[in-house]
């Protein structure tokens, strides 16, 4: 349940949601996302969401959700192609259009030699990997996200870096819920939540943001600068 939600977030930038666990985050992604009934207003890119024709809205707002499920028996290639509804007529076959956005999208997250597997034969961080390939190969200008880096080594959640700030750089929106608040602290912005409400909306490098993102952690959390990023680590003296 969420209570007084009035945000903006910018378009062409990345801003991470964060905050404890039942705070909201996912049920704030998923009413953007036009999932949830809710009885306030929400816009996309200036429009009435419900007010979009269903395959542009599909075309313009992307969705990698929590837990995603898809056929275990589909091929990686099947499921990247899943992405590519929103762009096909009823029973057409892929177009070449198709074909090369699944292709670019797998191998942007390194799952392009295993497209002939099946999803069912692939490990936790293999299969998040296809299931963020049928993401991209959406192309959408929006792209919304539930813990992308579920099961992600350390390197493939750099990459994942690198892949959204890429994503931006070309004019891109993202908006992702994440736990790994070191990574969210790279985000332009930070929509900090707590109970339902959003405690904090700001940029990751002010002091407001920050001190607000170790108050919703209880102060279970410090942020320090290392290395040139800010880093959160847990703070387990107790005082
Ligand atoms: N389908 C549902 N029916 C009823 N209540 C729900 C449902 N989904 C979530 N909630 C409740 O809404 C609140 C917010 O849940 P939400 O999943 O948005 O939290 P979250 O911040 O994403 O949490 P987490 O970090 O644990 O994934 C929680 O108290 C949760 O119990």
């Amino acid at each position: 349940m969420l209570h007084q939600i009035d945000l903006e977030l910018r378009a062409g930038c990345w801003t991470a949601v964060v905050g404890p666990n039942g705070a909201g985050k996912s049920t704030l992604l998923r009413a953007i996302a036009g999932l949830l009934p809710c009885s306030g207003q929400v816009e996309l890119l200036g429009r009435e969401l419900h007010d979009w024709p269903r395959q542009q809205r599909a075309r313009a707002l992307s969705w990698l959700g929590q837990n995603q499920s898809a056929a275990d028996d589909l091929t990686v290639h099947d499921v990247a192609m899943l992405g590519r509804l929103p762009h096909q007529s009823w029973l057409a076959p892929a177009s070449p259009a198709d074909l090369a956005a699944v292709e670019r999208a797998l191998r942007q997250t390194q799952a392009w030699d295993w497209r002939e597997r099946a999803l069912g034969e692939l490990s936790g961080g293999e299969r998040q990997r296809v299931l963020l390939a049928r993401a991209l190969a959406v192309e959408a200008q929006v792209l919304l996200m539930d813990e992308p880096l579920a099961n992600l080594d350390p390197p493939h959640q750099a990459d994942w870096l690198l892949l959204v700030r890429e994503l931006v750089a070309a004019g891109r929106s993202v908006v992702s819920v994440l736990h790994e608040i070191s990574i969210a602290l790279h985000a332009d912005e930070l929509v900090v939540m707590r109970q339902g409400r959003i405690a904090h909306h700001g940029a990751c490098h002010e002091v407001a943001t920050q001190r607000a993102l170790e108050q919703v952690f209880e102060h279970r959390i410090a942020i320090h600068a290392l290395a040139g990023q800010w880093v959160a680590l847990p703070v387990t003296s107790v005082t």
